[in-house]
């Protein structure tokens, strides 16, 4: 193998959303969780990870690059992932540029991998659940693994374990499993993306710096402190996974806006009963629960379902797009740009939400009534700049492979990053 040849694969993969968190780890080192979770995966076009990995004989040693920058991948979840895939790669052949390349010629040859989130990284949005699930799906075709999404999820929780969620679109379900060696801790897909197309989902980022208490921690700290989370993973998931599947099976809104909010505000809890006690969720949070409580009180029936990961952005789902047109419309009155802020960089994603809700410039903004909730009160606070964007979007679908070669992120002669 002296050739010079360079072997790429590209995909492109979602995030997700917990609407039943994954908040504690029986494993620390295979990824296990201490109860199952449901996450809703977020259209790719607006939220995705683009991964190019390559194989050629030239490379000397595995080297990966994270947003344009070089990182090392000598930590255990890059190493555990890699070497699951590499134990299932299969042979090789591309005809076309005369390259075979033999299953046991996997444990010698290295990869390049060059990944690219299109939003921050670290800040709560869920980078390392569609980093992981890109990784691992790009590499498993360019090794020709032979294994369906749920056993590549089984890998994926390896490095992260919320990204065993993103190898499907749509809503999904981690179930936690019982084995010790987790073969049965997967990802499974309970509907597709289409299923509850209603659906809008409005994402405010209400900060994007890297938060002070990363997941990993932060859940290790809840089990060894909080008396709390025993109660949770024992007692109250494992029934609101049954009645959040039905909710999900049936369109029952209600439902699944009612226990997504309160699942996200136990995981609050038990953050808040850790020692020391973890904030993710800032005051800005705060009042973005308020208004939504308040309105879903004054409609009688809930509109929209907020919930919060481990930082303090907000992930709103409306149940259709009038609920979402209305709920823009709330955001914008409460929470303005600043004032040399540009809409079209202020509302990102689907703007067809914005057509909808009448905003196409600033004075439209300024021009929003105060919403009927508040108006029999003191004139409503208004909180110029606490949020940074909003994106709209909606459920997604799961990975896919990318076949456009300006998409690649290697290059294809040298296999370094373009
Ligand atoms: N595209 C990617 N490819 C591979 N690994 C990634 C990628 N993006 C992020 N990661 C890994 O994930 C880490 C960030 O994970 P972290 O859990 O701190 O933040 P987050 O996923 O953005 O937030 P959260 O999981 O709490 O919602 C990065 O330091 C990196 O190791
Ligand atoms: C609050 C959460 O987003 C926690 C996600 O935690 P991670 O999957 O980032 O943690 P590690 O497994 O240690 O990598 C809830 C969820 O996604 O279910």
């Amino acid at each position: 193998m002296a050739e010079k040849w360079v072997l790429m694969v590209t995909a492109q993969t979602p995030t997700n959303i917990a609407v039943i968190k994954y908040w504690g780890k029986r494993d620390e080192n295979l990824i296990l969780p201490i109860n199952d979770s449901i996450s809703v995966t977020l259209d790719p076009q607006h939220l995705c990870t683009t991964t190019s990995v390559a194989v050629s004989p030239a490379f000397t040693h595995d080297r990966m690059w994270l947003n344009g920058k070089e990182i090392s991948l000598s930590g255990g979840r890059y190493q555990n992932c890699l070497r699951e895939l590499r134990a299932r790669a299969s042979d090789v052949e591309d005809e076309e540029k005369g390259i075979k390349i033999a299953k046991k010629d996997w444990e010698k040859l290295h990869v390049h991998i060059a990944s690219y989130n299109n939003f921050p990284t670290a800040a709560g949005l869920a980078s390392s659940a569609a980093g992981f699930a890109c990784l691992v799906f790009s590499l498993a075709k360019l090794m020709n693994v032979k294994e369906d999404h749920s056993k590549l999820s089984a890998i994926a929780r390896q490095g992260s374990g919320s990204a065993c969620r993103s190898l499907y679109g749509g809503f999904v379900k981690w179930i936690m499993g019982k084995e010790e060696n987790g073969s049965d801790s997967i990802a499974v897909q309970l509907a597709d993306e289409k299923h509850w197309g209603d659906l809008v989902i409005i994402i405010a980022v209400v900060s994007s710096r890297q938060k002070e208490t990363s997941s990993t921690s932060g859940m290790r700290e809840t089990v060894e402190t909080s008396m709390l989370i025993e109660h949770r993973a024992k007692e109250v998931v494992p029934r609101r996974i049954i009645q959040m599947e039905e909710a999900i099976k049936d369109h029952d809104f209600p439902s699944f806006s009612r226990l997504a909010c309160s699942d996200s505000n136990q995981f609050h809890a038990v953050c808040l009963d850790t020692s020391p006690p973890i904030f993710y969720m800032n005051d800005t949070s705060h009042r973005i629960i308020s208004c939504i409580e308040k309105w879903n009180r004054f409609e009688g029936t809930p509109q929209v379902a907020y919930t919060f990961d481990a930082g303090p952005n907000a992930v709103l789902i409306a149940h259709n797009r009038n609920a979402a047109k209305l709920l823009l419309q709330r955001l914008l009155f409460y929470f303005p740009p600043q004032s040399d802020t540009d809409l079209s960089s202020y509302v990102i994603g689907d703007k067809s939400i914005l057509e909808d809700a009448g905003v196409h410039n600033m004075k439209d903004i300024e021009a929003l009534a105060a919403p009927p909730e508040v108006k029999d009160n003191t004139p409503a606070q208004k909180y110029k700049g606490d949020v940074s964007y909003f994106i709209c979007t909606r459920p997604g679908k799961g990975p896919v492979l990318l076949n456009d070669e300006t998409k690649e992120l290697l290059n294809a002669e040298t296999g370094l990053p373009n």
